[in-house]
């Protein structure tokens, strides 16, 4: 999860007052949530969502990347800029390589954390690209019914996206004054409940599912362990939804194949910028590539608390058409 780099200041505002009517929970990092329409909101960033659903206006060609934390997010920011910005950089001279994805593409919160929206959202280069983790009900209603700009939403088993976050988490305080993260099983129990950062995951995941299906020129919805088996192909899809697709030209240069592995994870984590940066000034760029495998949860979670996340997807998620069956297999 990303922190603003500023956190908002300190006078009475609206967001102070609805926060008394909210109910509150530290998440098992230690950060403060609130419960806010539906989704635990860590509450240094309230303000910003409080703003930003206030101030947004979407343009026709905005592009949004949206996920949980966790979910792939640092992977889709390096394919989206690569492949929108492929005619600005030939490839061997492209930012990814010397600059971190999260610095190239921001999140929408980001813009957000003082009142007025930050004018250098307005000056991104058209088409403007950012991410966000809020859920989709959240997000400006003019997102989806006053434009045509496009979401892609990236989604990962959340066995492996809670041990991916924990991980993180036990490295990189977000807040350095919060309570210590608590023991692995009582953040299992936590997540499994819903509470978690822009959780519940099920709501996170099936508002951008249902939305993907209803409006499938709006929302493409992938799957980090797709994406890990057939990158190509997912990159040609991303960017014929984006209606940027490649052209026989470029297919015959193998530009598809080459962005692929651009941004691939041993190439971005061995890249100098991403093995010594910081991000936000205390976050290691090196703490977003961790093992970028499929399965790792098996090495930290035991069959009963998998079996217990089996039981809640199928209440939660079941009937959905989402194919989930690959999360549990080994
Ligand atoms: N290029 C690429 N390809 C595949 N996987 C990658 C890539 N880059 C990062 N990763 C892995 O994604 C996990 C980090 O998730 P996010 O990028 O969503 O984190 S964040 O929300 O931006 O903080 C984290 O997963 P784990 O290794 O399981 O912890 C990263 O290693």
């Amino acid at each position: 999860m990303e922190k603003p780099a500023e956190l908002p200041k300190d006078e009475t505002t609206e967001e102070e007052s609805l926060l008394q009517t909210l109910q509150q929970q530290n998440n098992w990092d230690g950060v403060p949530m609130c419960l806010y329409q539906g989704i635990w909101c860590p509450i240094f960033l309230l303000r910003p969502l409080l703003s930003l659903q206030k101030n947004f206006k979407p343009h026709d060609t905005s592009i949004l990347l949206a996920s949980l934390p966790k979910a792939g997010t640092t992977w889709l920011k390096a394919l989206l800029f690569a492949i929108v910005n492929r005619d600005r950089f030939p490839i061997d001279q492209s930012p990814l390589l010397t600059t971190n994805p999260h610095k190239l593409v921001l999140s929408l919160e980001c813009y957000y954390y003082v009142d007025q929206v930050n004018p250098d959202l307005e000056n991104l280069p058209q088409p403007r690209v950012f991410s966000t983790h809020l859920p989709l009900n959240v997000l400006p209603p003019g997102f989806m019914i006053n434009s045509t700009s496009k979401i892609v939403y990236v989604s990962r088993n959340p066995l492996d996206q809670f041990i991916s976050e924990r991980e993180f988490l036990l490295k990189n305080r977000l807040l350095p004054d919060c309570e210590p993260p608590l023991p692995l099983d009582q953040a299992f129990d936590m997540f499994c409940e819903g509470v978690h950062a822009f959780g519940p995951f099920w709501e996170h995941i099936l508002g951008y599912w249902r939305a993907s299906l209803e409006n499938p020129d709006r929302v493409l919805f992938l799957q980090y362990e797709d994406m890990k088996r057939d990158t190509v192909s997912h990159v040609r899809k991303i960017a014929e939804f984006l209606g940027l697709p490649f052209s026989d030209e470029e297919e015959k240069r193998g530009m598809v194949g080459e962005i692929s592995q651009l941004c691939s994870f041993e190439k971005l984590k061995n890249l100098e910028t991403n093995k010594t940066g910081v991000l936000h000034g205390n976050v290691a760029n090196s703490s977003f590539f961790r093992k970028g495998e499929i399965g790792d949860w098996r090495n930290h979670l035991s069959p009963d608390m998998a079996e217990r996340m089996k039981e809640v997807i199928d209440a939660k998620m079941s009937g959905s058409g989402l194919k989930l069956d690959n999360y549990f297999k080994s």
